[in-house]
């Protein structure tokens, strides 16, 4: 069916069946039948929907404020709140056979398909392509967004603050691995703010392309990292072929293409980019491995309902700094989710704490918190509140 049909009225069938139905109609071909027309009903209401779209996005661009017009601020069209409001009813409301996550997905693009109509939108991830960041970009966003690989983190955040995306995904914490100190570094250099979070279970395949002879592997390629996260499973099961760390799990995808005795560790997205054949799945040592990635851009985001707020402070450097700072937090009701520190370069022995909190700063004791805090240390500031990831 092309992006332009709308309102089909007509109904194709398999011409075997249309014979069998003839003489007598089978319970298969009745079946068939009713999701037909379920399927009309379902594409003239999704295309109602998107029209609904059509008008918020008229909507949007009447009310951009005058300041923002002769700024030549263009209107918001991607509302994180809302989506994430939107995603969380359709898992509450969900009775099944269908499970919540699965349906929310469904929805996921079918608002990723309203948003591009509205406006595309582009975004900027650490690429390259069939990267688990890529993966996180297309969970967070739907597969209609134009997504933009970039080689680093820096690359995410330039681009972004540039205007040539209009938001970023970078990875920021790994379950078993931690941190990722470029993506907080990345944030003591930019005004850029945090408007969502993602976070998408690791699961690695063991990759071979078409032209693979299985039986005659010499070598696995991956990053580093999922190397690590498979080393048991590679000693059991592949204890002498030789492992090579590339740059990214999509890198060592890419590498088959020319490379009949070689294999790769990598995602579904990778899997998929580059047609490959997953010779085993979910080969990763630890299964509950998750990688938490965070979206960037320039607005901030209205609450959902169910947000979290991350600031960072730089501490006056002397004994028990810490414990002050987190002392406001408690006296509030502020429930802290997360805290890590870096160094505040350029300055010798100064540290920065990266602090998440549960709630959105328009919360009254989110505020009060963050204003009791603000005389005791040299700065603070708000990266960003945003909806708590849904799915
Ligand atoms: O509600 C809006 O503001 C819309 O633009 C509609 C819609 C949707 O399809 O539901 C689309 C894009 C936004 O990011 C949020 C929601």
């Amino acid at each position: 069916m092309s992006e332009q049909s709308a309102n089909p009225q007509t109904t194709t069938q398999n011409p075997e069946e249309t014979n069998a139905a003839a003489t007598e109609q089978s319970p298969l071909t009745a079946l068939r039948e009713q999701i037909d027309a379920l399927d009309i009903q379902i594409h003239n209401m999704i295309n109602d929907r998107a029209k609904l779209a059509q008008d918020v996005a008229i909507y949007k661009k009447q009310t951009v404020s005058d300041a923002d017009a002769k700024s030549h601020k263009n209107p918001i069209f991607y509302r994180p709140e809302r989506e994430a409001q939107v995603l969380k009813a359709v898992m509450e409301r969900n009775t099944g056979p269908i499970a919540d996550d699965k349906m929310a997905r469904l929805f996921r693009e079918i608002m990723s398909v309203c948003l591009d109509l509205e406006a595309p939108q582009r975004i900027a991830f650490l690429g390259p392509i069939g990267t688990f960041t890529h993966a996180a970009t297309l969970k967070h966003f739907g597969k209609a967004a134009d997504t933009m690989p970039l080689a680093t983190i820096t690359d995410v955040f330039r681009e972004v603050e540039a205007g040539t995306a209009a938001y970023g995904v970078v990875p920021v914490e790994n379950s078993s691995e931690g941190v990722v100190n470029h993506t907080l570094d990345g944030f003591l250099s930019s005004t850029l703010k945090i408007i969502g979070e993602v976070e998408l279970p690791i699961h690695q395949n063991f990759l071979v392309a078409e032209h693979t002879k299985v039986d005659s592997l010499s070598r696995i390629y991956s990053h580093q990292q999922s190397l690590a996260q498979c080393r048991h499973w590679l000693d059991v099961n592949f204890p002498n072929i030789e492992r090579v760390a590339v740059s990214s799990n999509g890198e060592a995808a890419r590498r088959l293409k020319n490379e009949w005795h070689s294999a790769a560790i990598a995602g579904d997205v990778a899997a998929v980019e580059y047609d490959l054949h997953k010779l085993y799945e979910n080969i990763e040592d630890n299964p509950s491995n998750t990688t938490r990635f965070l979206i960037i851009g320039h607005e901030a985001v209205a609450p959902s309902g169910q947000d979290k707020t991350s600031i960072v402070v730089s501490a006056h450097d002397k004994a028990g700094a810490l414990i002050e700072i987190l002392k406001p937090l408690s006296e509030h009701g502020v429930s802290m989710t997360s805290i890590e520190t870096r160094p505040e370069r350029p300055n010798k022995w100064a540290y920065v704490f990266f602090i998440d909190m549960d709630g959105h700063i328009d919360d009254a004791n989110v505020t009060a918190a963050i204003e009791a805090i603000r005389p005791m240390v040299k700065d603070v500031r708000i990266l960003g509140s945003y909806p708590k990831a849904v799915l």
